[in-house]
């Protein structure tokens, strides 16, 4: 029988990181004294029917999910006024600010990480779950330096054409989506080729400062520049990645073994620093 959680079972820490609605906190389970990370949403601001909606989405979906590179739900519990969301704890952080910090990585690293994706996402897909909102925000960092995807906040259940009114970054919609048109898991092979461009290039690849419009033009166009320092085999994947069409995109399993991937990550499976 699932346990009945609640606030008394836990010491709670230092504050982690905050998301669009609610923050998370390190914090101890008391009886075991295994490290979580407690994620706290106020109900007064997930009050709105489809934001109620897709919270108990991601609860259902992320607590059914068990692979290394997906990070854990163990449980949930509400008082009056919270949701709380008890999270496996990624003690390294947050990759994005990793790749701030970095600026940008090298093709090693990032064809690590790039493999570590596919492999979540082959578990997800064979699950007809389609995470949506695949971005260096999303992504964490556990103690073997190994990614874990978080916030499943707009994954769904495969084939889905639900309008998805987007609170974060444009950047990696893919056309589809943008023109809002119906879409599968092959969302998921757009963001991660957009992923791959941002952590050779630090910066997305239609990214248009200028405006939201701008930007959306470049991605229905498929406006793609790749810079000259991208190693061709790494322009390669990106470019059967970045396809407007999203049946003409390299499958996962095709990803996993691309020759980037291969040269890039032989012998990486032990855990690295
Ligand atoms: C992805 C956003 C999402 N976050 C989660 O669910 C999150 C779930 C979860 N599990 N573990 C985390 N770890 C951290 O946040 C973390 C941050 C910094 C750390 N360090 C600082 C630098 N130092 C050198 C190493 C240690 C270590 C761990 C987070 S965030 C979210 C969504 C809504 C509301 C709050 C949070």
């Amino acid at each position: 029988p699932e346990k009945q959680w609640s606030l008394q079972d836990f010491d709670i820490g230092k504050p982690l990181g905050r998301g669009k609605f609610g923050r998370v906190y390190l914090a101890r389970e008391k009886s075991s004294g295994f490290m979580v990370a407690l994620k706290v949403l106020f109900k007064s601001e997930i009050k709105q029917p489809n934001l109620a909606r897709q919270l108990r989405r991601e609860v259902e979906i992320q607590s059914h999910l068990r692979h290394e590179h997906i990070l854990r739900l163990f449980g949930y519990f509400h008082d009056e006024k919270r949701v709380y969301l008890i999270l496996e704890y990624a003690c390294r952080g947050e990759l994005y600010k990793i790749l701030r910090k970095y600026g940008r990585f090298s093709e090693r690293r990032a064809a690590k990480y790039i493999m570590q994706m596919s492999k979540a996402l082959l578990y997800l897909h064979q699950k007809h779950v389609i995470h949506r909102d695949i971005k260096p925000e999303n992504l964490l960092v556990g103690v073997h330096g190994e990614l874990k995807i978080a916030d499943f906040g707009w994954s769904v259940h495969a084939p889905n054409s639900r309008r998805k009114t987007t609170c974060g970054t444009l950047d990696y919609l893919p056309p589809e989506i943008v023109e809002g048109r119906d879409h599968d898991e092959n969302v998921d092979l757009w963001s991660l080729g957009v992923l791959c461009y941002e952590f050779l290039v630090g910066v997305p690849p239609f990214e248009d400062l200028s405006s939201q419009q701008a930007t959306f033009r470049r991605i229905s166009r498929v406006d793609l520049k790749i810079p000259e320092h991208i190693s061709p085999q790494a322009a390669d994947l990106i470019r059967r990645l970045l396809k407007h069409n999203p049946t003409d995109r390299l499958p996962l399993d095709q990803v996993l073994k691309h020759p980037w991937i291969i040269e890039h990550t032989a012998g990486a499976t032990v855990s690295e620093n």
